[in-house]
C-alpha cells in the first residue's frame, strides 16, 4: 500500500517572517489531527532551509518534513552557486525536487542531468521527486504519452531498481500555475501509463513508486484527484503559499 504524500513547493517565494508564520499555522492545524498514514512536506528556497528545518523540528510532527527544490548533479568542488545533496541532507531535507519543468525550461536541464541529480539525492539518503510532464503543444498534437515515456525511460536507464525509492511527479506544463488542471481522469490515465511503463522494467518497482500529480491543485479539486487509484498525492505550487489552502489539500 503506497502512502498518500502531499508536498508543497513554494518556488521562489517566502521571507523569514512569512515562513515562520506559515509553519506555525500549518503545524497548529496539523496538531488538530490529520488523516492517518499520510506524509507531508514543504520544499522551500535554499536560503530558508535552515530556518524552516528548525521550525518544523519544533513542531515534532512525525509526518511533516522539509524538502528542497533542486540539487547539484556534482558531489563537491568548484561549482560556484551549486548546492550538494550532502548539504541538503545536513540541513534536514527529506525530499528533493529534481527536473521541475521550470528548471527544464529556464535552465535547460536534460533528462540525463535530472537522473544524475536523482542519484545524488538517493546516495545521500533522501527521496528525489522526479518531475515529468508534457507541454500544451505536445498534448494538443497527441504526443503526451510519447513525451512522458521518453522522460521516464531515461530515469529507468540510469536509476534502475533505485527508482523504487523515488517519487515521480506528473506535472503537465500547461497546468502549472495556469488554473487549468488535468481532470482526475486525464491525470489518472497518465499516472497509469507511467506505472505500466515502469512495470515493463520491473513490476515490483512499479507497484512501489509513488506518483504525485502537480498542476493547479486546489482544495476543491484535490479530493477527486487523490481518490484515483494511481494518484498517490500531490506536488502543490501556488496553493501551498496559503497555509489554510495547503492544510485543506493535506486533509483532502
Ligand atoms: O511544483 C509545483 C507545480 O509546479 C505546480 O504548481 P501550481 O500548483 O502553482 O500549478
Amino acid at each position: 500500500m503506497r502512502p498518500l504524500i502531499v508536498i508543497g513547493n513554494w518556488k521562489m517565494n517566502g521571507s523569514l517572517a512569512s515562513n515562520a508564520s506559515w509553519i506555525k499555522t500549518v503545524c497548529r492545524g496539523m496538531e488538530q489531527g490529520m488523516p492517518a498514514g499520510r506524509q507531508y512536506s514543504v520544499c522551500v528556497p535554499a536560503p530558508y532551509l535552515s530556518q524552516c528545518h528548525g521550525l518544523i523540528q519544533e513542531c515534532s510532527l512525525a509526518f511533516m518534513s522539509l524538502g528542497a527544490q533542486d540539487v547539484s548533479a556534482y558531489t563537491a568542488g568548484a561549482y560556484t552557486g551549486e548546492i550538494s545533496a550532502a548539504m541538503l541532507k545536513e540541513l534536514g531535507c527529506t525530499y528533493v525536487i529534481v527536473g521541475h519543468s521550470e528548471r527544464r525550461q529556464f535552465h535547460h536541464e536534460s533528462d540525463g542531468l535530472v537522473a544524475e541529480k536523482a542519484l545524488q539525492v538517493l546516495d545521500n539518503g533522501m527521496t528525489p521527486v522526479i518531475c515529468v510532464g508534457e507541454s500544451a503543444d505536445e498534448r494538443n498534437s497527441g504526443r503526451e504519452i510519447e513525451v512522458v515515456r521518453g522522460q521516464i525511460s531515461k530515469q529507468v536507464a540510469v536509476l534502475q531498481d533505485r527508482l523504487a525509492d523515488c517519487l515521480i511527479a506528473y506535472e503537465p506544463v500547461w497546468a502549472i500555475g495556469t488554473g487549468k488542471f488535468a481532470s482526475a481522469q486525464v491525470a489518472q490515465d497518465m499516472h497509469r501509463a507511467i506505472r505500466l511503463q515502469l512495470a515493463e522494467f520491473d513490476e515490483d518497482v512499479a507497484s512501489h513508486v509513488g506518483i504525485l500529480y502537480g498542476g493547479s491543485v486546489k482544495p476543491d479539486n484535490a479530493v477527486e484527484l487523490f481518490a484515483m487509484p494511481d494518484i498517490d498525492g500531490g506536488l502543490i505550487g501556488g496553493a501551498s503559499l496559503n497555509p489554510q489552502d495547503f492544510l485543506a489539500i493535506c486533509q483532502a
